[in-house]
């Protein structure tokens, strides 16, 4: 059986410079022989005439949908004709700005529900491409975020945080229109979303093709544990734990005011009083994730998941072996922890007060 065709996917938000690394890469493919996917929302592919104008072939245009829901299965036909066609051998796909990057690793991985994985494919890296000169707008609440999200349920900023947080090669981009003192601070508050890809500083996505073709770096195992909701807040919390014993290498979050601690309560949150406390957004928390527990309702553990101002908050389960207990990983620019805990604080309910269903049960709540 011939190998499956090496395969990256390069995901960011709209603008970030991806086309612009697809373009490097096909002018400069090493002895690569490479075919481009495109992604674009609109029924016309811009960025695939961009790409087109610039080779004669290798580019195909996946257009009018979105790759990581509506268009799955058609991602998992087109890349299937083309391994089979074997006229190239390394296949890259560029999502649009406002694709989820983990459906479309599924998707490559596992198949959708009306397919199985495309066999003759192996997803071998996943690249973010991030634009450093607009991340704090994203989370910045006066800044009016473009409207363009085709799915209000999953704001633009949420959709941000999950390419800087599944990826294997971040780039951060558009370094050039950033001073120094900034990139660092953009890039401390990245490595404490993303400890783990290999991140660049670019400017035009400049990057040696081997960088983001054939790295190997993709592990699936990995990727699925990653999203594990324990797994992440286990580590997030021995990073907080390191953080306050031993200062490693964050100082230099630190110098730049970016800084993440662990809200810890062995008491129970008023549901009304917690619910309103996340719609409190003021612009200092990039991420917030973790476990919450409820008074209303004492058996569940209510996941909570913000980044910027969109807020997920739902039931992923039942504290059963675990004793029950609130632990929020919380990440920001000039975060005011005190402040923060003591506002947490107030959400708690009254000892006094029974457990029982509320009246009305804020949760689940979605972005
Ligand atoms: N100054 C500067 N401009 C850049 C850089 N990288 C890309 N650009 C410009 O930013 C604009 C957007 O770049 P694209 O490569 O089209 O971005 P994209 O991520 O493909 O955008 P979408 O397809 O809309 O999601 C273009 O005008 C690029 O020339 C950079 O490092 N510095």
């Amino acid at each position: 059986m011939t190998p499956p065709i090496p395969t990256t996917v390069i995901s960011g938000p709209l603008g970030a410079g991806k086309t612009t690394l697809v373009n490097r890469l096909l002018n400069d493919p090493g002895d690569r022989r490479i075919a481009v996917l495109v992604n674009d929302m609109g029924e016309v592919n811009v960025d695939a005439e961009l790409l087109s104008a610039e080779t004669d072939d290798g580019v195909i245009d996946l257009s009018n949908g979105c790759i990581c829901c509506r268009l799955g299965d058609d991602l998992v036909t087109e890349v299937t004709r083309l391994a089979e066609e074997r006229s190239f051998d390394y296949l890259v796909i560029e999502a649009s700005g406002i694709s989820e990057p983990i459906p479309i690793a599924r998707t490559l991985t596992e198949g959708t529900d009306g397919t199985g994985p495309p066999e003759n494919v192996r997803l071998d890296t996943t690249v973010s491409v991030i634009d450093a000169y607009g991340f704090w707008k994203a989370f910045d609440p006066a800044e009016s975020l473009p409207d363009a999200a085709p799915a209000p349920e999953r704001p633009l900023t949420e959709v941000l945080v999950d390419q800087i947080e599944f990826c294997d090669v971040l780039l951060l981009n558009k370094c050039d229109m950033v001073p120094d003192e900034e990139l660092d601070a953009v890039e401390a508050a990245i490595r404490e979303l993303q400890p783990r890809a290999e991140l660049r500083r670019t400017t035009y996505s400049e990057v040696d093709p081997g960088a983001v073709l054939g790295t190997g770096l993709f592990d699936f195992e990995e990727a699925r544990r990653r999203q594990g909701w324990k797994r992440a807040l286990a580590e997030a919390e021995a990073a907080d734990d390191s953080h306050s014993h031993d200062h490693g290498d964050r100082p230099a979050a630190a110098a730049h005011g970016v800084e993440s601690f662990v809200y810890r309560r062995e008491r129970p949150f008023d549901a009304d009083h917690f619910d309103a406390w996340l719609d409190e957004w003021e612009g200092d928390v990039v991420r917030l994730k973790g476990f919450a527990w409820i008074a209303s309702r004492p058996e569940t553990v209510l996941g909570v998941s913000q980044a910027g101002p969109a807020v997920q908050a739902g039931p992923i389960g039942e504290w059963g072996v675990d004793d029950p207990a609130t632990r929020l990983v919380i990440i920001g620019r000039h975060l005011d922890a005190d402040a923060i805990t003591a506002a947490l604080d107030d959400c708690l309910a009254d000892e006094s007060a029974e457990p029982g269903e509320a009246e009305t049960d804020p949760f689940p709540r979605e972005a």
